[in-house]
């Protein structure tokens, strides 16, 4: 089940599609769990520089945010409700990510409903989810670089490898024609 989960191979909107990593090893799924218990203490402070520096180093993401789309102060930003509110959701789905790593199909269904809403609600590009994983590596790592060695880090670009396929996978089940090649 895990293995056709994650899928070797599948074949959707009439394409192949490539998984982008193997599943967690039990090694792997600890380090995720022991790094993320420390970083989820201070959950809303994380979350928001995370999106600060996203959207500061990424403007045109903004876009897609009705009460910050034009501000360019970072201060200012970090008082916006609706920033921090998303801060705490991103914050909190992977939370439930990382909390069911043993449960492929809860991983799955979890990501399927971001991917949807985010394809179907929000329109976003689905390129700016990657660009937000590689933002909050970034962060994790300069926060917190006792504990994100380079091998954790490892371990952590693989399992936002498989948090963007599964997103990706819900956009393109709902048509999003524009995700396979260009978005990777
Ligand atoms: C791992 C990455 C992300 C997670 C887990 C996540 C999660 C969520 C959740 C749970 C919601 C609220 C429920 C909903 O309306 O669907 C939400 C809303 C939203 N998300 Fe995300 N999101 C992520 C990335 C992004 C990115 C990259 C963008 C755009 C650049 C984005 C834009 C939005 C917008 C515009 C809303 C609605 C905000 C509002 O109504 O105040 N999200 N997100």
């Amino acid at each position: 089940e895990r293995g056709r989960e994650r899928g070797e191979r599948e074949r959707e909107g009439g394409r192949e599609r490539e998984t982008l990593s193997e599943p967690l090893s039990d090694v792997e799924t600890e380090i995720i769990q022991d790094t993320w218990g420390l970083v989820y203490k201070n959950c809303e402070d994380v979350g928001v520089s995370v999106l600060i520096r996203f959207f500061v180093n990424f403007p045109s993401a903004k876009q897609y945010f009705s009460q910050f789309q034009d501000m360019e102060d970072p201060e200012e930003m970090e008082k916006s409700t609706q920033l921090r509110q998303h801060a705490r959701r991103v914050m909190n789905a992977i939370n439930t990510v990382v909390a069911n790593l043993h449960d492929a199909e809860k991983v799955s269904s979890v990501l399927a409903l971001v991917g949807k809403a985010h394809a179907l609600k929000h329109k976003v590009e689905p390129v700016y989810f990657k660009i937000l994983s590689g933002v909050m590596l970034e962060v994790l790592a300069e926060d917190y670089p006792e504990y994100f060695t380079e091998e954790v880090q490892l371990v952590w670009t693989k399992l936002m490898g498989a948090v963007f396929w599964h997103v990706t996978g819900a956009y393109t089940e709902v048509g999003w024609l524009q995700v396979s090649s260009s978005a990777v």
